[in-house]
């Protein structure tokens, strides 16, 4: 049987476009379509805004700490909105040209339509042209999940603070996740007074539990005014503002409620029922290590699987793809080491591997640990405390988990994160002289551990 592709690509994100490009380098005919901004989540409404929002929110703190180095009139002034955002909107539309222009120089034939599945072979555009391919590949991506409660059609989601025509007088942020925490801290930043609620008692869950304390008192020291155990119960509109009730009781006004409350996978009207995909509870597909669902001419990648839902997974997920299928190089992603960082300020919390939680259950590790003032913000009058963590393997001194919180620790946890991903031991950083003066340096001269956790065997003994 002809087709009219090698390969239709539904969505032009991160996983969509790598998969699409390096395909189409390997000499396959592929078409892909995109129903918004070529770039996706990541680069439109994502990690590239959010970043650049980061960096322009650390202004006031960057005068503080100058101040304590002897620059007495060192003042961020206020922040310009209108100055900002057109230059953001330029960079935004300069990256899209690059992507577009990148899929077209490797060849690819882009549809700027939405997309769905009528069979196993055959795509249909929003504008109603038919196509058939011999693979097809969802790289749908996400969308935010909102709660269920009255007025939340009210609140914002994080793809609206990047549009916003001026920044909000008082801000809510709801959530306690990643994006809950740095948009919580980018709004602080720039000067809007905001409250972070969240239901539970520690921000992060899932992290490892100094990280979470740490970003908790962070948060609540950096200015936001963090409300812990509770949440809203329903949003109301008086005037301008939004009315929010809180299931404490009290009653609060707010001109902007942003819900980080979780995203789920954009699977909706994608025609997954017609083709035969299978998908799970959250409507995300189902895939097997190879990325392919049950039919088997259909892949999945990227956060529409719901896997590991960030940036460089859905990338790597897409070239395996492109690689195995393509590529005569079959190749799947290793999940099971994935770093990841929470773009906080004036410190991020940063991670791979085991965290001291899960090595509680699973017993014989052992826990290094420091906590210290770094000199730098320390000089300038700061009494923000940095973390490093490793957790290591008993038996084996392998090192299975390295935890940090501090300035800039995305950027460290990068390159622990290949010695970890080698299989590094303890005895490895111990042996790898230290680079002086820095922060990171201290992860290698760990000498002595903080706590043992006893193997689970030798606890039953003991109880
Ligand atoms: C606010 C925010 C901040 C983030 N920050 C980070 C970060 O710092 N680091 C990190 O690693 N990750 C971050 N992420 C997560 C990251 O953006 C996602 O994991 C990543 O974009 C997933 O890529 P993807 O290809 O699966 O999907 P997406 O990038 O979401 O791309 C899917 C594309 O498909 C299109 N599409 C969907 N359905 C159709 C259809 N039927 N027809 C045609 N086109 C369609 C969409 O318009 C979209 O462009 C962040 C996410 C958010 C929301
Ligand atoms: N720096 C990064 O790498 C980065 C940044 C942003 C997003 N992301 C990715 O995007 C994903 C989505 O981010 P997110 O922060 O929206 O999700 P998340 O799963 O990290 O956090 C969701 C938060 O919402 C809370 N919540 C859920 N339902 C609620 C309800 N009904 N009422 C009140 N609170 C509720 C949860 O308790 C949790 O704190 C992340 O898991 C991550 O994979 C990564």
């Amino acid at each position: 049987m002809s087709f009219d592709y090698d390969l239709f690509v539904i969505g032009g994100g991160s996983g969509g476009v790598r998969a699409a490009r390096i395909s189409a380098g390997y000499g396959a005919r592929v078409a892909l379509a995109e129903e918004s901004r070529m770039g996706g989540t990541c680069v439109i409404r994502g990690c590239v805004p959010k970043k650049l929002m980061v960096y322009a929110s650390g202004a006031p703190e960057a005068a503080a700490e100058s101040r304590g180095y002897g620059w007495l009139d060192a003042e961020a002034g206020d922040f310009s909105w209108p100055a900002f955002r057109p230059k953001l909107d330029e960079e935004l539309d300069r990256l899209e040209r690059a992507y577009s222009a990148g899929l077209e120089a490797a060849g690819v034939t882009i549809h700027k339509q939405r997309a769905r599945l009528r069979g196993p072979h055959e795509v249909e555009l929003a504008g109603g042209e038919v196509f058939t391919a011999k693979h097809i590949l969802i790289a749908a991506g996400g969308r935010p999940y909102l709660p269920d409660l009255p007025g939340a059609e009210l609140g914002m989601i994080s793809d609206d603070l990047f549009l916003m025509k001026r920044l909000p007088t008082r801000a809510l942020v709801v959530g306690g996740g990643f994006i809950a925490c740095e948009f919580a801290g980018i709004l602080n930043g720039l000067g809007v007074p905001t409250v972070q609620v969240y239901r539970g008692d520690k921000v992060l869950r899932g992290f490892d539990s100094g990280l979470r304390d740490l970003m908790t008192e962070q948060i609540a020291e950096s200015g936001v005014s963090l409300r812990l155990n509770a949440s809203p119960e329903k949003l109301e509109a008086d005037g301008e503002r939004i009315r929010v009730s809180m299931n404490d009781g009290t009653t609060e006004y707010y001109d902007a409620v942003m819900f980080a409350t979780g995203r789920v996978p954009y699977t909706k009207g994608l025609g997954l029922e017609e083709a035969g995909v299978k998908t799970g509870k959250w409507g995300e597909i189902l895939v097997d290590e190879w990325s392919q669902t049950n039919i088997p001419s259909i892949f999945a990648v990227g956060d529409v699987t719901d896997r590991i839902n960030l940036t460089p997974v859905a990338i790597r997920e897409g070239h395996a793809f492109a690689d195995t299928v393509f590529g005569n190089k079959p190749d799947k992603l290793d999940h099971s080491l994935v770093a990841s960082a929470v773009y906080t300020r004036p410190h991020e919390a940063a991670t791979i591997g085991m965290t001291e939680d899960e090595a509680e259950l699973r017993g014989d590790v052992l826990i290094y640990e420091t906590r210290f003032r770094p000199m730098r913000s320390m000089f300038a009058g700061s009494d923000a405390r940095v973390m490093m963590k490793l957790v290591v393997d008993r038996q084996s001194d392998r090192v299975l988990g390295c935890h940090i919180f501090g300035p800039d620790a995305g950027e460290m946890i990068q390159l622990a994160a290949i010695a970890v991903t080698m299989g590094a031991t303890k005895r490895d950083f111990d042996r790898t002289v230290a680079v002086h003066p820095t922060m990171a340096e201290e992860l290698v001269t760990l000498r002595q551990p903080a706590r043992v956790i006893d193997a689970v065997k030798d606890r039953a003994i003991g109880a």
